[in-house]
């Protein structure tokens, strides 16, 4: 975890301390004017995924049906090289863009393997089950 400067490695920044001078007061309204931002791109996100969830399960309900297994290794190839040139456009690590494939791609493969098991669609409700 990272060191403050006080050498503490938590300084919680929230509007109701009472800070100092007018320096760091002002720093503290900007990083909260920030969080308002980041909480933005977290709520799209997560409707994002929800709906990316929704596709794959969709996908995976075909699957069950043509007796497909789970896994595409030869699209999840393609979809590595096309996150990581995006990622790139975008200014972005793509190493960012690769865990994140691989994280939604484990998970979209858990569910296919769930749906042809049990015949149901687990839904965007059930992501973590
Ligand atoms: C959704 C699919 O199944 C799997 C999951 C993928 C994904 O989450 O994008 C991609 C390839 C497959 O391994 C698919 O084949 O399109």
């Amino acid at each position: 975890m990272e060191q403050g400067a006080s050498g503490s490695n938590e300084t919680v920044i929230d509007s109701e301390q009472d800070w100092r001078d007018e320096r760091t007061r002002d720093i503290v309204d900007k990083i909260e004017t920030l969080r308002q931002s980041i909480d933005n791109v977290d709520m799209a996100i997560v409707a994002l995924l929800a709906e990316r969830f929704k596709y794959t399960s969709s996908v995976g309900v075909l699957k069950a049906r043509a007796g497909f297994a789970p896994a595409d290794y030869k699209r999840e190839e393609e979809q590595m090289r096309r996150l990581r040139r995006l990622a790139i456009d975008a200014g972005l690590d793509p190493e960012i863009a690769e865990e994140y494939r691989e994280f939604v791609v484990t998970e979209a493969k858990k569910r296919h393997k769930r749906i042809a098991e049990t015949g149901e669609d687990p839904g965007v409700l059930d992501i973590f089950a």
